[in-house]
This record gives C-alpha cells, sequence and structure tokens, in this order.
C-alpha cells in the first residue's frame, strides 16, 4: 500500500482513534518524503513555466475585485501541479487558489490535503516585479506537514518538514529574537478589497505600528516570500487581513519549523481558513502586534 492513501477512501484507521488518518508506526521513516520529495520537484517545474512567462504576453483577468489578477499562467501551474500529484497520489485531496475560484470546495478534512497557490504574487507577475512564488503545503488530519516555497525569479527553494527544520535551499533558517514592535521590521499585504471602510482600517492598522516606532513596514506583494523573509531572519514579523489558505499552508511550516510562531489576529490559535494571520519570530512580538489590529473582515476560505 502506498503512503498517504487516505483512510476514508481505502485504509482503516489504525489504533481506534475515529476518522483520523494514521499510519501503522514505522520507526526511523518519514512516511511523507515521498510527497515532500515530489513537492520540491514539481515546485521546480512549475517555477520554470512561471518564470518564463514572466517576459511573455500574459491574459489578465480579474477575480473578487479589480486587483485580484488571475493569468492563464496561475491556471496552467495549477494544473500541471495538480494533475501530477494526483496520478500519483490518487486517495489524497486537493485545495488550489484556482480550483477554488472555479467553484471547488474549499474544505481541509482528515484526509492528505494538498494546499497549492500556482502563483503567489500574481500582481508582481503581471508587472514583471521579481517576488512571484509556487507554494505547495501539506496536511494529514488537519495539521501541516511540510510546506515548500520556491522563489521562481531568484530560485531560492524554502522548505519546512515539521519536526525536521525550514531551510533555503540547504541552508537551515532561524527567525529573529526581536520581541517589541518598537525596533521591529514588518510585513504585511494590502488585500484585495479597495472600498474606503476597509482602506481606513488597513492604512490605520499601519499608522498604529508605525507610532510604536516600528523600524519600517514593507509590502512585498508575495505573502509567501513575504512570510519567508520572517522564517529567514531577514523581517521579525508579518501580518494580514485577506489572505488565503494557500498562502498560508506552506510558509506556516516554514515559519514554525524556523523557531517562529503564526497565531490568528485575536491572539489565539492559527485558523488557516480564517484568511488573516500575524506571524513573527517570537510569541510576545506577535502577540503585541496582533493586540494592536483592528480587524478586517474577509469571511472565510471555507464557506
Ligand atoms: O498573488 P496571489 O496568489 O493572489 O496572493 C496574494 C495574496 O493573496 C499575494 O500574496
Ligand atoms: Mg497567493
Ligand atoms: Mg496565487
Amino acid at each position: 500500500m502506498k503512503p498517504g492513501e487516505c483512510s476514508l477512501g481505502n485504509r482503516l484507521p489504525v489504533g481506534g482513534n475515529g476518522n483520523k488518518f494514521e499510519f501503522p508506526p514505522q520507526q526511523g521513516e518519514d512516511p511523507w518524503k515521498e510527497c515532500m520529495d515530489t513537492a520540491v520537484q514539481l515546485a521546480l517545474r512549475a517555477g520554470q513555466v512561471v518564470k518564463k512567462a514572466l517576459t511573455e504576453e500574459k491574459r489578465v483577468s480579474t477575480k473578487t475585485s479589480a486587483v485580484d489578477l488571475v493569468t492563464e499562467t496561475d491556471h496552467l501551474v495549477e494544473d500541471l501541479i495538480i494533475s501530477a500529484l494526483r496520478e500519483k497520489f490518487p486517495s489524497h485531496r486537493f485545495i488550489g487558489e484556482e480550483s477554488t475560484s472555479a467553484g471547488s470546495k474549499c474544505v481541509l478534512t482528515d484526509c492528505p490535503t494538498w494546499i497549492i497557490d500556482p502563483i503567489d504574487g500574481t500582481c508582481n507577475f503581471v508587472h514583471r516585479f521579481p517576488p512571484v512564488a509556487v507554494s505547495i503545503g501539506f496536511a494529514v488530519n488537519r495539521e501541516l506537514e511540510f510546506g515548500v516555497i520556491y522563489h521562481c525569479t531568484n530560485g531560492n527553494m524554502y522548505t519546512g518538514r515539521k519536526g525536521h527544520g525550514a531551510f533555503c535551499n540547504k541552508e537551515r533558517l532561524r527567525v529573529t529574537q526581536e520581541k517589541a514592535i518598537r525596533n521591529a521590521l514588518i510585513l504585511t499585504e494590502i488585500g484585495p478589497k479597495r472600498d474606503p471602510e476597509t482602506l481606513k482600517l488597513f492604512l490605520g492598522n499601519m499608522e498604529k505600528l508605525l507610532t510604536f516606532q516600528a523600524h519600517g513596514i514593507r509590502v512585498i506583494g508575495s505573502a509567501t516570500l513575504a512570510l519567508c523573509l520572517v522564517a529567514s531572519g531577514a523581517a521579525d514579523a508579518y501580518y494580514q487581513y485577506g489572505l488565503h489558505c494557500w498562502d498560508l499552508a506552506a510558509a506556516t511550516v516554514i515559519i514554525r519549523e524556523a523557531g517562529g510562531t503564526v497565531i490568528d489576529t485575536s491572539g489565539g490559535p492559527l485558523d488557516l481558513m480564517s484568511c488573516r494571520v500575524v506571524a513573527a519570530g517570537t510569541m510576545e512580538l506577535a502577540q503585541s502586534i496582533a493586540q494592536e489590529l483592528q480587524t478586517i473582515d474577509y469571511g472565510r476560505d471555507d464557506n
């Protein structure tokens, strides 16, 4: 039987744990190694497609707002990744940004589930602004197991495997130990809503953090790569309202494995489907930022 088959389909759960997906214990072996290796290979392949398309003419359409962009390459890359994974792991489930936009259900179950952002930074991609990534996360029993993020324009491959650390290429990642907003370099993204009320809240949140003497606030146009910068220790924190589970899944493992923390903007545990996040090198900094933010309602991914 292949690793990663879903208990709800063709494997019985072991250990009497309800519907939870469990492997029989395999000592010293990582049950998801084959999946993670496949994710790295696919991210590389997808990244080459994105890099080539970057300089070519694009067909750009909009989704939830006039600034929420999608191109034929987003669709092409998502199809490429999901069809390859489906062939290799037929019982697994998939959540993809563009499949969700097209009406597929965005629900996390106990089954092994791939969570994919085919191009994170589509607006950058359209403008040829360099931070553009392919992001592949993987969860089992609703827990994130590994994340792979490939920076398509500079070739950096970020990986994180639960319990085994986070890396950029072969270099181990470590977050900073900054605890205060004062002195922190903070990253965020604007989100797709541009109505006056949302903009007021967005700018108000920035103003608040700047008033506390944050060293700076940066917006680079790719949530996944911004989160990788926090994992790398090149920035101290990230917060956002209006991102999605495919922006967060892979990056969350990478930050946690780099020693950092990823929480909900309420200060509670992260809810992958809640469209909001605070991530930081330290829990103190994450909580301080969460405390200052005014909520911007973006709904949920799973309804
Ligand atoms: O370019 P995408 O995938 O729409 O993502 C945005 C955030 O939702 C930038 O990170
Ligand atoms: Mg994205
Ligand atoms: Mg995307």
